[in-house]
């Protein structure tokens, strides 16, 4: 099925969205696109409508993900990976709301796991963007500060870059049992890992290869590159960039946008 395209050409940008830079990170003329798989489910979050059309403080969780892309001034194409029947649906939603003139728009259909639909992504990205975003419907509220720290990693020369946050809970490693007590297995030292968020940004080439090679449903793109046999570097991540992914997240997140409704007079 091909892309549908969606220039929205809309006139102003959401008061929701964070502020976006004066000037855009990187390099000039160097072009960013971001694919943003919203073809999932949502089971964990319990039953409803797909988990990236659900609203938060009103508006679909999906509309607030392609806001926090199009806050950076770097992001001039946003290809929105769709659920496989409702590509028309998103494409209205999209229609219906109000996005930057600046960014491009495409809806197309994905796939059966994540990693299909990030692929079904970069499939449709035209010619010409040398780095691409990858980030999670289902974390709708990234600052535009973290996007563009992960752009400016990537530009940089990093051919992959995450970003994540150090755990506040120390880590098990255990024997997984269906039921009783599990075996401890290894307490990881705390201090040397990172909880992973999106928007991760790659080296267009770099992102391609890993998605042509493994071919194992990884739900972490960094993670594939990492399979490559490439360097994967790590910049700070966000606390209201996590993931919407059980009905407890959804209250944390209407708390934060609520907050921030507050804090820009709303
Ligand atoms: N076939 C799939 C599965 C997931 N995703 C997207 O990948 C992101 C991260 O996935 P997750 O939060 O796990 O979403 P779901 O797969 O929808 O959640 P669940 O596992 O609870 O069903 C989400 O934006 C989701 O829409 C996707 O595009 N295509
Ligand atoms: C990409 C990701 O959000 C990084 O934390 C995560 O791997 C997605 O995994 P999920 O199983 O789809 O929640």
């Amino acid at each position: 099925m091909s892309p549908e395209d969606t220039n929205l050409n809309a006139d102003l940008m959401s008061d929701e969205t964070t502020q976006a830079p004066q000037t855009a990170p990187g390099a000039a003329g160097a072009r960013t696109a971001a694919v943003i798989p919203a073809a999932g489910r949502g089971v964990r979050l319990g039953p409803g409508a797909p988990k990236a059309l659900r609203t938060l403080g009103g508006t679909p969780m999906l509309v607030h993900a392609v806001r926090a892309m199009a806050a950076s001034r770097a992001v001039s194409l946003v290809v929105v990976v769709a659920p496989a029947d409702g590509t028309a649906e998103v494409k209205a939603l999209l229609d219906a709301h109000t996005l930057p003139e600046r960014t491009d728009f495409l809806v197309v259909p994905g796939g059966e796991n994540r990693q299909d639909s990030v692929k079904a992504g970069l499939d449709a990205l035209p010619p010409g963007y040398d780095t691409v975003l990858v980030h999670d419907a289902a974390r709708p509220l990234v600052p535009v500060d973290t996007v563009d720290a992960v752009i400016e990693a990537v530009r940089d020369g990093a051919v992959a870059v995450v970003p994540a946050l150090p755990l506040a809970d120390t880590v098990k490693e255990v024997e997984p049992a269906a039921e009783g007590p599990e075996p401890v297995v290894a307490t990881p030292q705390r201090a040397r890992l990172r909880a992973v968020q999106t928007p991760q940004g790659f080296e267009r080439a770099t992102l391609v290869r890993a998605h042509e090679t493994v071919t194992d449903n990884v739900t972490d793109d960094a993670s594939m590159v990492e399979q490559l046999g490439l360097p994967v570097v790590v910049v700070p991540g966000h606390e209201e960039a996590f993931k919407v992914t059980r009905p407890l997240d959804l209250v944390l997140a209407e708390a934060v946008l609520a907050r921030r409704r507050k804090n820009d007079g709303f």
